[in-house]
This record gives structure tokens, sequence and C-alpha cells, in this order.
């Protein structure tokens, strides 16, 4: 096999090594990048005993071996990288370059050096906005997953350009440097390419409501529907819809390997933040994390226009198995756009409200209050612009027949296991925060 770092010279243009203020550590990095790829700890030398999986040979859907490959993960430092990278790490042998502006989700994964994992996960701190990194990076790699996004949407109507920057302009040097390099990608793009369904503009009365046609959302049939470009909730899902038509054409024209993930709705732990804990006071999050701080806080929690709108919500370890099958059986998920969600977790988001209020009470072992929720309209919440898919419901037709994938856990189940880690790793935090006096 040739030299990675022969391979990688040749790769970045020669100006980048001469340059006085990059070289140094342009040239630690590929060392570093070298000796990840070339020396993996042996299976022997490891303290902790590997998993099952690990210590057998994974089979794909069609009964071959899986070959271990190495994985650019570009925003491996979020919620779905964070899970994504403990899947890909504990249950398998695969490496993973592990891309982000933060770590702090990861750092688990990555310290001590002990453990069983070590040598096939590298973090490397870089913004792909402006980093000469990522394509080496991406050459080095089997395959590139990208997830890096800006996803939460109070930040779509109030940061629009931060927005399409993010999820549309941003992406571009991803997938070029991918077609060109023939390399495989995983796009992330969302359910929200969607926008709103039929139904919602069918009149009040008409039997046609009752009718899947009009509101279930299927891949390769369903009409993209947003609202008017004042509604600035549309910049996200509009962005998503044309990096997913680039990725498609690069596929069409150029022979781009490609996936395409919608999910729906994925939450569990570590989802985004808490609100003056590990995140920005004044920051709103995305529903998951808005009604936990709430919750923690002994706060009501806020109904945005009557909380009528409807999700399903998939548990984020039950997605994961999906992108893991993605991963694993190329030949089944090229050229394929994937919903990822569950049909059956449906509820309106006041219904979320009603049943996140009881299973706290569960977990806390604290009485509920005597007025859990209460309304605010979505121009106090999110501001000027703000719209709101009205029902998302994924059709799992192209899954279940490509990758027979189905989802198993229950809402009630997913709301336990994650208010339970939510309670543990931030009541203490908050109650001593809520204590401290406030400075005048
Ligand atoms: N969680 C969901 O249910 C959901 C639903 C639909 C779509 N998605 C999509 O899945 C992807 C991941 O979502 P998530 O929930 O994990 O979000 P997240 O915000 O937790 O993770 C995104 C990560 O990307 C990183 N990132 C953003 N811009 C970057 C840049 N320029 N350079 C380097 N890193 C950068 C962030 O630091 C963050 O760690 C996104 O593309 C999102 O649009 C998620
Ligand atoms: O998760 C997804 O699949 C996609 O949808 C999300 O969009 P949305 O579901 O609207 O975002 P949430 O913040 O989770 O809000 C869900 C619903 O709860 C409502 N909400 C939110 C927060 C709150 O405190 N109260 C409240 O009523 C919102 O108005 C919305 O109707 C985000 O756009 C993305 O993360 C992602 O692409």
């Amino acid at each position: 096999m040739p030299h990675i770092l022969t391979q990688l010279h040749k790769a970045i243009p020669s100006f980048i090594f001469f340059h006085p203020r990059v070289s140094l550590s342009l040239s630690s990095f590929l060392l570093a990048a070298n000796n990840f790829l070339l020396s993996p700890p042996a299976l022997e030398d490891r303290e902790t005993p590997v998993s099952f999986e690990m210590a057998t040979t994974r089979m794909d859907l069609d009964g071959r071996p899986i070959k271990p490959i190495t994985i650019c993960m570009i925003g491996a430092g979020g919620f779905i990288g964070s899970h994504l990278c403990e899947k890909l790490m504990s249950e398998t042998p695969h490496k993973v370059l592990a891309l982000d502006v933060y770590n702090d989700k990861i750092k688990h994964l990555l310290e001590p050096d002990s453990l069983p994992w070590a040598g096939r996960i590298q973090f490397h701190r870089l913004n792909i906005k402006h980093d000469s990194r990522l394509e080496g990076l991406i050459k080095m790699a089997d395959l590139t997953i990208n997830l890096a996004a800006i996803c939460t949407p109070a930040d779509y109507n109030t940061r629009p350009l931060d927005t399409i920057y993010s999820n549309f302009i941003d992406a571009l040097p991803v997938v070029k440097y991918c077609s060109e390099n023939n390399k495989r990608l995983i796009h992330f793009s969302t359910c929200e390419v969607y926008g709103k369904t039929i139904q919602s503009f069918l009149p009040k009365d008409s039997p046609l409501r009752q009718d899947p046609a009009y509101y279930v959302l299927k891949e390769d049939t369903s009409p993209c529907i947003f609202g008017s470009i004042e509604k600035q909730r549309w910049s996200y899902a509009c962005a998503k819809q044309l990096i997913e038509r680039l990725v498609y054409a690069e596929g069409a024209e150029n022979g781009l390997e490609f996936t395409i993930v919608r999910p729906f709705n994925w939450i569990g732990p570590r989802m985004d933040f808490i609100p003056g804990i590990d995140g920005p006071s004044e920051g709103v999050p995305r529903v998951l994390a808005c009604f936990s701080n709430n919750l923690l806080r002994r706060e009501p929690l806020k109904l945005v226009d009557g909380g009528q709108s409807q999700r399903t919500f998939v548990y984020i370890k039950d997605a994961i198995d999906a992108v893991l099958l993605m991963i694993e059986n190329p030949d089944r998920a090229n050229g394929h756009i994937f919903n990822v969600g569950n049909p059956n977790n449906e509820v309106t988001v006041r219904q979320l409200a009603e049943m996140m209020t009881k299973v706290y009470t569960k977990v806390s072992g604290e009485p509920a209050l005597e007025s859990p929720t209460i309304d605010v309209s979505s121009k106090e919440f999110y501001g000027e612009g703000y719209d709101d898919s009205d029902k998302r419901i994924p059709d799992m037709t192209i899954i279940n027949k490509q990758l027979g994938w189905n989802p198993k856990t229950s809402l009630w189940d997913l709301l336990d296991s994650t208010l339970t880690y939510q309670h543990r790793t931030y009541a203490e935090a908050i109650r001593k925060a809520m204590v401290k006096p406030t400075a005048s």
C-alpha cells in the first residue's frame, strides 16, 4: 500500500506546506493522521474486552463479510454524531476521523488512551467553512458522512443567512471533494424538506383529510411545500432541499455514490443543550431540550401556537441502527433517499408536553405543577417569520425494502430513558444555578 503521507502530500497543494504559518501544524497533523491509519492497536493489547460483534466477523445483509473502513464524519461532535461514533466504536471495527468545532459530546470516546477503541477514533478540530485539511481528510477515508449544520428552528428565521450558508454553501466543498475523489457520501438532510402536508391545504371538513395519500410523506412521490419567502422558517428546508438536489445530480451526472438521510425528529440523550447550563441562557434549543429545561426548572412548558402541530419521534438508538445498515450495505443504500423515523410514535406537541410531564414526575419523584403548560404565540417565542410543519409521518416502504429496518422503541420508553438521563445529568447543576444570587 503506498504511504498515506506521500499520497497526502500529493493531494494538498504544495504552497500549504511551505507557508510559514501552517506548515508546522499541517505536518504534525499529517503525521498523527498517518500513524492513526497505519498502526491500530492490536486486539490482544486491549484491556477492556471487545464486544461480541467485534470478536466475530460482521456480515452484511447479503451474507458477505464486512471489511473495516475509515469514515470521515463531519459534525461528529453533535447529537447524532456522538451516538454514531459510540456505536461504531463499541460494535464495529471501523475507524473514524471525527471532524467538528466542538468535542464535548464525544470526549468520553477520546479519553483516556486506554479505551479499547483508542486507535480507531481521531478528533480533528476544524471548521469546514475555511480549513484546507478538509479535502485531505475526505481523501483518507472510504466514506464521508456529513452531519454539520445549523439545525435549530429558532435560528432559521432569526439567522437565515447563517442557516443557508451552513446547510448549503458550506456543504458544497464536501460534495465536490467526494465526487472528484470517487468517495462515497452519506449526506444528512431532514424531513423538513417535505414542508407542509397537502392535507393542511384541504378544507377542514374534507373527507380526503382521512386519506394517508394526503399526509404520509414518501421519498419518491411527495412534493416539497414551503411557505412564502418572508416566512424565513423555510430557509433551512430550502437550503437542505437544494443540497439534496445537488448530491442527486452529482450522482446522476458524475457517478457520485451517495445516500441521503431524512431524519424525522430523532431524540435522546445529549440532544442540544440546557440553556444557562451547557448552552447560552437565551438560547432556544429543539423541543426536547426546551421541555426538559422547563421540567428541570419547574416552569410550565411553553406550547407554541397551542401545541397543535404533530410530530413522530424516534429514539436515537433505533435511528443509529438504520445509519449503520446504510454504512455497511452500500449496494443497498447507494442512490437512495431514506426517511428514518417512527410512524407509530405520533403525538401533537401538546400531547408530548403532557407525556413528558408524566414521565418526569415518575423519574424525579417530584409532583407535576398545577398548571403544567402555558400557551405562547410563535411570534413571541420565535420572532417574525416563523412558520411550522403541520404533520410528519414517514413512509417506511423504501427503508424497509432496502435495509429491512424498523424502529422499536415506544414514545413512553424513549422519553423514560431520555428524561432519566436529563435528570441525572442536569438536576443538580440547575438546582445550584437557581440558588445562586443574581448580580444586581
Ligand atoms: N436530530 C434530528 O432529529 C435531525 C432531524 C433532521 C435532520 N437532522 C440533520 O442531521 C444533522 C445532525 O444533526 P444533530 O441533531 O446531530 O445536530 P447538532 O447540532 O447536534 O450537530 C451538528 C454538529 O455539526 C457541527 N458543525 C456545524 N457547522 C460546522 C462547521 N462549519 N464545521 C465543523 N463542524 C460543524 C456542530 O458543531 C455540531 O456538533 C444535521 O445536518 C441536521 O440538519 C437532524
Ligand atoms: O427533528 C427534525 O426532524 C427536524 O425538525 C426540527 O424541526 P421541529 O420539529 O419543528 O423542531 P422542534 O424544535 O423540535 O419543535 C417541534 C414543535 O414543538 C414546538 N415547540 C418547540 C419548543 C417549545 O418550547 N415549545 C413548542 O411548542 C415547535 O413550535 C414545533 O411545532 C428541526 O428543524 C431540525 O432539527 C430537524 O431538521
